[in-house]
């Protein structure tokens, strides 16, 4: 692990000395947005229009923040229009690399052997941290975006030409609401897992832990209720939910230490998943193997035998119970 000082890459951890053993998120550094009419975002000044085949994703399977780029990627049918490239699991002193092995797929457009090389492709004084996903322009050779939350948005709305514009993750109507689950979740579970995970002290941990069940429990009632997070329509929200959840059983409860429960142990929440799971398209972006080996393998500070674990058994396509409320509205 580690990360780009003046476009030199230094092979170092995450920092937390400075915050008394508290895991602190960088912020993405790169924010521009794709359009249909190609004027830039609000506050910005590169400005992106849509096109089909110019833009490329570059994804880890393992990370939860890429997977929700690969699931709108798929629900609204834009393989044809954005093509992808695969990092290898393993992110050890190199960062994330281009080794073409075990399901991933190099670096499709240029051959680098590293992902800090496409961060210093697109500025060569970079410095930050180099993170999976990136939205990647061929035509300008330049990152768009690094940012998980805003890719989604864009996949959701500028390319409705080329996809499924039928499909509409963040509707109008529904965004106050979407905004508030997402703040809720984004801080305490999907954030929070590494919160937990990555904390050096043991108050930092508590303080994640605690945050973690206590929004966890507020889900699973939540989801007693309804069928989706915002009502009984799939939004953006239920997909950034999902890809934490597919992976607390298997890797967050034991390596990130999130183990007051499972998520197996909460009826709402593991019909939910298995529900999400199994909306056509999305089984085939989980990846368990890149998903558990990533995590045991590359956080030898965590794991320092790298051993990865052979269980939980989990039968995503076991049926739910969660068509009872479209049935009872
Ligand atoms: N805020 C970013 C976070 C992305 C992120 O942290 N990705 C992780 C993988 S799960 C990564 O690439 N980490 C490498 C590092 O921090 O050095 C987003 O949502 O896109």
């Amino acid at each position: 692990m580690g990360l780009l000082v003046d476009g030199r890459w230094q092979d170092r951890g995450y920092d937390t000395e400075s915050s008394r053993g508290r895991f602190e998120r960088s912020q993405s550094q790169w924010r521009d947005w794709i359009t249909r009419d190609g004027k830039a975002g609000e506050g910005r000044e590169r400005g992106f229009k849509a096109e089909p085949g110019r833009y490329h994703l570059y994804v880890s399977l393992a990370c939860p923040w890429a997977h929700r780029t690969l699931i709108f990627r798929v629900l609204k049918r834009l393989e044809a229009v954005i093509s992808v490239s695969v990092v290898h699991h393993l992110m050890l002193e190199n960062g994330w690399t281009f080794l073409a092995e075990d399901g991933a797929t190099g670096d499709t457009l240029y051959g680098l052997d590293f992902l800090h090389q496409i961060y210093t492709k697109a500025d060569p004084g970079y410095s930050g941290r180099v993170t999976v996903p990136v939205l990647w322009d061929k035509k300008e050779q330049t990152i768009v975006s690094n940012e998980s939350s805003e890719i989604i948005r864009m996949l959701n709305s500028a390319f409705n030409e080329w996809g499924d514009a039928t499909v509409d993750f963040y509707p109008q109507s529904l965004r106050a609401e979407i905004d508030e689950v997402n703040a809720e979740v984004y801080s305490a579970v999907n954030n929070g897992v590494y919160r937990a995970g990555f904390a050096t002290s043991q108050a930092a941990y508590e303080e994640a832990f605690g945050d973690l069940f206590a929004e966890l429990d507020r889900l699973e009632a939540r989801l007693s209720r309804q069928r989706y997070l915002v009502g009984d329509h799939i939004t953006e929200a239920d997909w950034r939910l999902f890809t934490t959840l597919v992976r607390f059983d298997p890797v967050y409860v034991g390596h990130f230490k999130c183990n007051l429960k499972r998520i197996a142990d909460y009826p709402n929440l593991s019909n939910y998943l298995r529900d999400l799971y199994q909306v056509p398209g999305v089984a085939p972006t989980v990846d368990m193997r890149h998903i558990k080996a990533h995590y045991y393998a590359s956080h030898l500070n965590i794991n320092p035998t790298g051993i990865i674990p052979l269980g939980p058994e989990i039968d995503h396509l076991a049926a739910h119970d969660r068509d009872r409320f479209t049935k009872a509205a």
